[in-house]
C-alpha cells in the first residue's frame, strides 16, 4: 500500500491506461532524479506497472524507503521496481528516460535490453535532443547532431524512429535522496512524435499520465514546444547559475530582468529561423519565471558538481543561429560565460 498525505481534496483515483489484451502497460524510467521520480511517483500512484533505473544514494534510498512525491496536488509514499541493472527489467511497452544529457552516451548501450522493436523511447529532458532533425523534412532532414550523440551511440543502438520528445514543465527538485519537490502547481508533460503523427503508443502513454493527475497533450508541432520551453531555460538557466541564485531573485533585478526579456527575443528569432511557428509572450514568461523561487536544474547540477548540460540547452542552439545567420549577441554572452564558468568547475568539455 502506498501511505498517502494529500494537499487540497481528494482527487478521483483513476484507473490506469491499458494496452491491448487488456494488460497493464510496463513502463520503466530511467532516471530517478527530480523529473523521473516525478513521473514514477504518479504512474506508480496511479497503479501503472512502473519500474525505475537508478544510481547511487538515490537509488538505496528508493529501495530502502520508496520514493517520497512532495506536489502541490499530491504528496504519496509509493515503491516501485527500482534497479541499477535494466537488463534484470526485460522489455518495457515504454520506456521514459530522464537523465541529464551528458549522461545520455552511459546509458545508451544499456537501453536496448528495455526495448521490444515496438517500444517508444520518450526523452524528457531540456534542450535541443540528439534526434532533432529525424522526420524533420526540408534540406535538413536525418542531419546529426555529433554534440547530442557522441559517436552515434542512440542513433545507431536505439534509433530515432523509436524517440520521442517529452516536453516537462514542472520545476522539480530533489531535496534529499528518495525525495521529489515540485513547486509549480500545474505540471505538463507535452508529447510528440518527431514526424508530428498522433501515434497510438503516444496516445496510450499519455492516458496513463493523464489518468496519474498529470497533464499530458500529444503534440503534433513537438519542436514547437521544445523550442518553447527552451527558450525559458535560456533565460532563467544561465543567468541563475551565473548568480547563484533562483529565478525569483534575477527576475526581481531590473538589468537582470532586461536581459532575460532580449535572450527570449534572440532564442525566438533562432527558433523561428529554424523552421517554428512559436511567437512568445516576453513579459508574461519573465513574470511568470519570477514567480518561483526555483533553481533551475542546470544549477541545480553546478551546485552539486554534475555534469552541465551546456551543449544541449546552449551551445547547439547557439550554433544553429549562425548557420540560420541569427544574431543573439545576449544569449552569446550568457552561454560564453556559463561555458568558462562550468570549463572551471570541470563539469563541461566543449567538443573540439
Ligand atoms: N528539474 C527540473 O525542474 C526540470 C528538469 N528538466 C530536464 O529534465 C531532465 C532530467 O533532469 P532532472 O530530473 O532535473 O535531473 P536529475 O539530475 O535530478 O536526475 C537525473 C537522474 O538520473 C540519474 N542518472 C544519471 N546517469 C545514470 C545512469 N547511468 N544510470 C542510472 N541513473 C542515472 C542521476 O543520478 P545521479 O544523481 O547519481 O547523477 C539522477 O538521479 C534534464 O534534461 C533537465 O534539464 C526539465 C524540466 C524541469
Ligand atoms: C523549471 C525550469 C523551466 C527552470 O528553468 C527548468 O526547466 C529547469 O529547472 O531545468
Amino acid at each position: 500500500m502506498h501511505r498517502l498525505r494529500r494537499a487540497g481534496p481528494r482527487p478521483r483515483r483513476r484507473r490506469p491506461a491499458a494496452i491491448a489484451g487488456g494488460a497493464a502497460m510496463r513502463v520503466c524510467i530511467y532516471g530517478a532524479g527530480a523529473i523521473g521520480g516525478h513521473l514514477a511517483a504518479r504512474l506508480a500512484h496511479a497503479g501503472a506497472e512502473v519500474a525505475i533505473v537508478g544510481r547511487g544514494a538515490n537509488l538505496a534510498a528508493i529501495r530502502e524507503r520508496g520514493l517520497r512525491l512532495e506536489a502541490p496536488d499530491l504528496t504519496v509514499d509509493v515503491h516501485p521496481t527500482a534497479t541499477d541493472d535494466p537488463a534484470t527489467l526485460g522489455p518495457q511497452d515504454a520506456v521514459i528516460v530522464a537523465v541529464k544529457a551528458p549522461a545520455l552516451a552511459s546509458i545508451a548501450p544499456l537501453l536496448p535490453a528495455l526495448l521490444r522493436p515496438e517500444t517508444p523511447v520518450v526523452f524528457a529532458m531540456n534542450g535541443i535532443p540528439w534526434w532533432y532533425f529525424h522526420a524533420h523534412g526540408g534540406p535538413l532532414d536525418g542531419r546529426r547532431i555529433a554534440a547530442l550523440d557522441p559517436g552515434g551511440a542512440l542513433w545507431d543502438g536505439v534509433g530515432p524512429q523509436r524517440a520521442a520528445a517529452g516536453v516537462v514543465y514542472a520545476a522539480t527538485t530533489v531535496t534529499a535522496p528518495g525525495v521529489v519537490r515540485v513547486e509549480n502547481p500545474k505540471s505538463r508533460l507535452i508529447l510528440g512524435e518527431p514526424d508530428g503523427s498522433e501515434s497510438a503508443r503516444l496516445v496510450a502513454l499519455a492516458r496513463l499520465f493523464e489518468a496519474a493527475g498529470l497533464a499530458a497533450p500529444v503534440s503534433r508541432r513537438v519542436r514547437d514546444d521544445i523550442w518553447t520551453k527552451l527558450l525559458l531555460n535560456l533565460a532563467t538557466g544561465p543567468l541563475c547559475t551565473l548568480a547563484g541564485v533562483g529565478q525569483s531573485a534575477i527576475a526581481a533585478v531590473p538589468g537582470v530582468r532586461a536581459a532575460m526579456l532580449r535572450v527570449l527575443q534572440e532564442g525566438e528569432a533562432i527558433a523561428r529561423a529554424l523552421g517554428r511557428d512559436i511567437r512568445v509572450d516576453a513579459e508574461a514568461i519573465v513574470t511568470g519565471a519570477g514567480k518561483l523561487a526555483h533553481k533551475p536544474s542546470i544549477l541545480q547540477d553546478y551546485e552539486l558538481g554534475r555534469p552541465m548540460e551546456i551543449d544541449a540547452l546552449l551551445t547547439v542552439p547557439l550554433a544553429l543561429a549562425g548557420e540560420a545567420g541569427v544574431a543573439a549577441p545576449t544569449l552569446a554572452l550568457v552561454a560564453g560565460l556559463l561555458s568558462l564558468r562550468a570549463q572551471a568547475a570541470g563539469l563541461y568539455t566543449p567538443a573540439a
